[in-house]
């Protein structure tokens, strides 16, 4: 497997003037090829605020990020949205809504990337849209739909095609399944784990949710305020974790042996963090 995405020593601040605040404290993540790699960590602990610098829509302070070999911090400004139709990285985000316009039908939403990008002929663009409805499992009748027809697992599985049929190198997903229903959520994760073994891809998998991490993850990287506290095996980060912050998370995991940790145990534990951070 080759390294697909690497960060090193990642350093971002975000806000203006007084109120600029740094996020992200030298940070170090790699994603190869053909792996899913799960970043968790509370709430404000700085997942999305990589996952967009990794997307060239955050400033570097500094560090470097990698993608397909490409330094992401050196790309000029003004070659920046060239960078991002590229496609090379896409987003799906927790709430289908959000990538997905309401007044276009599903074949418009997911060859709208194709179209900016252009080159391909009408027929090309409409083969290549079937055959991404195709790899997350909606048949041709879905094309004509509106968002609104469709229910929120369908909707999801748009999303992913429309970020699929750009040949994205990595897919970074954001809680993908938390706002869907417990059904959808089962097979929407299905979809996601099997994506990187039909198309050369690396994923960066975003949760809160342990259970779904465990399920579809190689490998855990644990973010804590900005700082990489833990990372390994998904195996052996939530069977041994080292961290106390990593222990309190698994600890706590209704999915993953629920509350495993009491309340003695977590004040315990938090008192470790204060500790350790
Ligand atoms: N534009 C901004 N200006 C200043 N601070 C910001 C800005 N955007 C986010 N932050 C702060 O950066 C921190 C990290 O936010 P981020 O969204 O990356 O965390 P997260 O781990 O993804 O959280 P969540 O799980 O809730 O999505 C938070 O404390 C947030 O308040």
């Amino acid at each position: 497997m080759s390294e697909l995405l690497e960060v090193s020593n990642l350093r971002v601040s975000l806000g203006r003037g007084r109120a600029r605040t740094q996020i992200l404290h030298g940070v170090d993540l790699s994603v190869a090829s053909g792996e899913i790699v799960g970043l968790i960590g509370e709430t404000g602990s700085g997942k999305t605020t990589l996952a967009r610098t990794v997307l060239g829509l955050a400033r570097i302070d500094s560090g470097t990020v990698s993608l397909g070999g490409t330094d992401v911090g050196s790309i000029p400004g003004r070659h920046l949205r060239a960078f991002r139709r590229a496609g090379l990285a896409q987003y799906v985000f927790q709430d289908p809504l959000q990538s997905l316009d309401p007044q276009l039908t599903v074949a418009a939403s997911v060859g709208e990337g194709l179209a900016v990008r252009g080159g391909l002929r009408r027929e090309q663009l409409s083969a290549r849209m079937l055959d991404a409805l195709d790899l997350v499992g909606l048949d041709p009748s879905f094309a004509d739909r509106l968002p609104a027809e469709l229910s929120g697992g369908q909707r999801q599985r748009v999303a992913i095609a429309r970020a699929m049929v750009l040949e994205p190198g990595l897919l970074i997903c954001d809680e993908p399944v938390s706002a869907l229903d417990a059904a959808s959520r089962g097979q929407v994760l299905e979809l996601l784990a099997g994506l990187p073994s039909v198309r050369e891809l690396g994923m960066l998998f975003i949760s809160h949710d342990l259970g779904s991490v465990a399920s579809i993850t190689d490998r855990i990287v644990v973010l804590y305020r900005g700082n990489v506290v833990e990372s390994g095996s998904t195996e052996r980060v939530l069977n041994d974790p080292q961290h106390p912050y990593t222990r309190l998370l698994v600890g706590s995991a209704p999915t993953l042996g629920g509350g495993a940790a009491d309340r003695g145990t977590r004040a315990q534990l938090r008192a470790l963090l204060a500790d350790h951070t």
